[in-house]
């Protein structure tokens, strides 16, 4: 799914109006009703309950105003409240015209508010993607007091004082909404950490927007769904052997941390690798041949970290990282690493680390490679804090365009950059997944795919990703939040891959 800029949604609603041969108030009242029938269906408000609705001068205002009217017809006890200041756009004053007259309707005086209270509801129709500059004045005033006033506030298209894909001051007044209703597509803000508290859970309202012109505007950045992922991971062929799906090594362990290399082992292993090998320090040999029976292991001569890097020959992907460790040795194993491999690798924790700590490292890295860190990670790799989450966005693409490889960013919508430029944001996977080992078990995983020579680098990092926050979902009806541990995700591997499988 592409995630559009505030113009593409702007061109995109205009080429549905022409092509669909609809008025503008016509996609309009189309965008009101899938509102109006979610505060229905979802939002379930109790008959009696206060609906505010809080309208600005443009569309979004005109959003507003169809929805109070079709509320108001649904039975409901509306009022709506209009911005004093602004040029009115035409479908707004359409849909001020068709506001019944029983419906209270004022103008806010930011000198004596309405009293909302904290069972209302109130729906943010202020301002959406046509947001050209941060709230200020009266907007900003009525924004804060509505944060304040414990109402339940479901933001219209976008939270109000909130740009669709670009940052705004820290201080700016921003809609804190329970829910935000976003037309058709979802917006790159919403897939950001430091949004969170402005968009509350959202939600996609599809609007019947044209879809050829959608399928042909070239986007930087993706929303990946489960739609998109079925079907492309290939069939096990009848005739299939284990050297079919691919020999992966796993480079992994210290002393204190062999948990790792066997949580990425297994996850390998489930991920449906043909054939595992497992070089931990000589510590870990008894400890993978028992938790792993289904993997090869290969011991380091030194009990404690990785000093010498195997043959590399029989592999078709390597994976390196998982509770490494920072050793000098590991980093030599992981430097003649870097010199000598022709497969695929994938990067993850104290290789990562090595890598951020030694830029003569970083500039071996093969093209094609894949990296896994986490934003702390990252921020090691590239030397420098990111000023928010858009600049760590720009550097995660200059960081894959400049290295040619796959570079992940983890979090609750992890983050795919591809050395060709766009983005793409993982859809699954849910927060019990922040504990111990999640982050083993994705490499494990991510390993098993790269050693498939049947799938693209990029669609063994998206399975991975998905398949990944998939199984973690999958176990959540067993373990809850709380309970969820990294070795679960490992047992709805399968399940989660399955249900990708053309
Ligand atoms: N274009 C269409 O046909 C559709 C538009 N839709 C709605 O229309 C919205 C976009 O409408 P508009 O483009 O009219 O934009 P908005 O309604 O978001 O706001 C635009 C108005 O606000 C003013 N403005 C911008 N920033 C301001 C600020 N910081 N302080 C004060 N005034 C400010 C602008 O000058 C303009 O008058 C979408 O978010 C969506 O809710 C939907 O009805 C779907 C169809
Ligand atoms: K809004």
């Amino acid at each position: 799914m592409k995630l559009l800029s505030a113009a593409q949604t702007r061109a995109l609603d205009q080429a549905t109006i022409q092509n669909q041969q609809i008025s503008s108030a016509d996609l309009m009242e189309r965008a009101a009703t899938a509102v109006t029938n979610w505060l229905l269906d979802e939002l379930q408000p109790a008959y009696g309950i206060a609906i505010y609705v809080f309208c600005g001068p443009g569309n979004n205002g005109g959003d507003g105003l169809a929805v109070a009217r079709q509320l108001y017809r649904a039975g409901y006890a509306v009022q709506v409240w209009l911005l004093k200041t602004g040029k009115h756009s035409a479908d707004f004053t359409h849909n001020r015209q068709q506001l019944p007259a029983e419906i209270p309707c004022q103008e806010l005086d930011p000198d004596k508010l309405p009293a909302v209270t904290a069972d209302a509801v109130v729906v943010d129709a202020l301002f959406g993607t046509g947001l050209s500059r941060p709230l200020e004045g009266e907007a900003a005033v009525v924004v804060k007091y509505l944060n304040e006033s414990g109402a339940t506030v479901v933001a219209v298209d976008l939270p109000s004082g909130l740009f669709a894909d670009a940052p705004q001051p820290a201080d700016s007044a921003v809609i804190n909404a329970h829910y935000t209703l976003s037309f058709e597509l979802p917006k790159l803000a919403f897939l950001l950490p430091q949004n969170a508290k402005f968009v509350g859970d959202w939600r996609r309202l599809p609007i019947e927007l044209d879809q050829e012109v959608m399928h042909n505007v070239a986007v930087d950045n993706h929303f990946v769904t489960a739609d998109e992922l079925r079907g492309c991971l290939p069939k096990r062929p009848k005739f299939g052997h284990k050297g079919t799906f691919g020999h992966a090594l796993l480079l992994a362990g210290s002393r204190g941390k062999i948990g790792a290399a066997v949580l990425a082992s297994r996850a390998c292993l489930r991920g449906g690798v043909g054939l595992l090998t497992t070089r931990v320090p000589a510590v870990g040999y008894n400890i993978i041949q028992i938790s792993d029976p289904e993997a090869m292991c290969l011991a380091d001569p030194n009990p404690d970290f990785l000093t010498e890097l195997p043959d590399l020959q029989p592999y078709d992907a390597i994976g390196i990282g998982p509770g490494l460790g920072q050793h000098d040795s590991s980093r030599e194993v992981l430097r003649q690493l870097l010199e000598t491999t022709r497969v695929p690798l994938v990067i993850d924790a104290d290789a990562l680390n090595l890598l951020g700590a030694n830029p003569d490292l970083l500039a071996l890295l093969p093209p094609g490679s894949l990296l896994t860190p986490h934003p702390k990670e990252f921020e090691r790799l590239v030397g420098e804090p990111a000023r928010d989450d858009y600049h760590r966005l720009d550097q995660l693409r200059r960081f894959a365009a400049r290295t040619r490889c796959y570079c992940v960013l983890k979090g609750a919508y992890t983050a795919l950059a591809t050395p060709d430029g766009p983005l793409y944001f993982n859809s699954t996977g849910n927060p019990g997944m922040a504990t111990g080992g999640s982050g083993d078990v994705l490499t494990g995983l991510l390993l098993a795919l790269r050693a498939d020579k049947r799938l693209s680098p990029l669609d063994a990092a998206l399975l991975g990703l998905h398949a990944h926050g998939r199984a973690g979902d999958l176990t959540l009806p067993h373990t809850g939040h709380a309970g969820l541990l990294a070795s679960d995700i490992i047992r709805f591997i399968g399940p989660a891959l399955e249900e990708l499988v053309g």
